[in-house]
């Protein structure tokens, strides 16, 4: 039997954790069972039961205080995210082996660690070894996202990891509750964006001439490298892709999509598109048994 793995990742602060724990609850309420393991080494505070904590393999504060190796918080993460993938019979022994077994790992924040160092791709190679299908889940503020430059910015960075990883991978902009109703409306235009009118529109925002020039100029590669079509996935979601303002494609040519999906924790109705996204991306539900439906009687 495969076993299935999510590994939630994401800027600092984009809501990885909070994710993880309405994940858990979601699950709960449709009945089905979902672990999480912390793989933060630096985290102080989340709202899931764990299944594993890297913390109590290695904790970034104890690095820190080592006076041989003298790291600040982020060299400090770095060096425990690398003891760890040396010591992946840890997690192994932790993981055990539950048939259906269905893992978010909640990443740490630090960007590099996804888009050149290796850690996570070796993670990621482990745990097909193990027989998990992992789906990268790349999670950006979705207020980070209002604006022309930082949306690419944000592709960007889903891209890097996309690339970087090699597995599929679902791309979300999170706390869409908090958004205003303004920007709501912002985040709608981005259905089908086209890099050279979003320059445009947003150009008052860009006071920097330089930086406006330089925004452009990226801009202008991008739209040429990137290819914005309508596409279906599959019939099944073919309605769920369709519903505005919930489907965001961007298909690029030389690689994969990068396309995000909103999510807002307090929307039931979407964190299940969201999930039904994730398992589609790693084939979930195919080989579990059907069940017959309950007669009334
Ligand atoms: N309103 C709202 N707040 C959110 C949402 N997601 C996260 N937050 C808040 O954003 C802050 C950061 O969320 P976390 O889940 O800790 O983010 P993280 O990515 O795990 O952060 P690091 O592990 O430090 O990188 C917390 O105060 C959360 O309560 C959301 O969907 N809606
Ligand atoms: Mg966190």
């Amino acid at each position: 039997m495969p076993r299935f793995a999510q590994l939630v990742m994401g800027p600092a602060g984009s809501g990885k954790s909070t994710y993880c724990s309405t994940m858990v609850q979601h699950s709960e309420s449709i009945n089905r069972s979902v672990q999480v393991v912390n793989l933060d080494p630096a985290a102080e505070h989340f709202n899931y039961p764990v299944m594993a904590d890297i913390r109590e393999l290695i904790q970034v504060d104890d690095v820190m205080e080592d006076h041989s190796l003298r790291f600040g918080p982020n060299g400090g993460l770095v060096f425990c995210m690398e003891y760890f993938a040396n010591n992946f019979d840890w997690l192994e022994e932790c993981l055990g082996h539950v048939e259906d077994d269905y893992i978010l790992f909640d990443c740490p924040g630090q960007i590099e660690l996804y888009t050149h160092l290796p850690v996570m791709r070796q993670l990621v190679e482990q745990l097909q070894q193990w027989e998990f299908r992992v789906c990268g889940v790349f999670l950006v503020d979705s207020q980070f996202m209002v604006e022309s430059f930082k949306f690419i910015s944000g592709v960007m960075a889903a891209l890097s990891a996309m690339v970087s990883l090699e597995i599929p991978q679902v791309n979300i902009m999170t706390k869409m509750d908090l958004l205003s109703p303004k920007a709501k409306k912002e985040i709608e235009k981005y259905l089908d964006p086209d890099m050279y009118s979003m320059m445009e529109d947003n150009s008052d925002t860009i006071r920097s001439t330089k930086f406006k020039k330089l925004t452009e100029a990226i801009c202008g590669l991008v739209s040429k490298a990137l290819k914005v079509d309508d596409f279906i996935l599959d019939r099944n979601l073919e309605s769920f892709l369709m519903r505005p303002p919930l489907c965001l494609c961007v298909q690029i040519d030389d690689y994969s999509m990068v396309r995000f999906l909103p999510f807002d924790c307090t929307d039931e109705e979407g964190i299940n598109i969201v999930l039904q996204h994730i398992d589609f991306s790693i084939q979930y539900g195919e080989d579990l048994e059907v069940k017959e439906p309950k007669v009334k009687r």
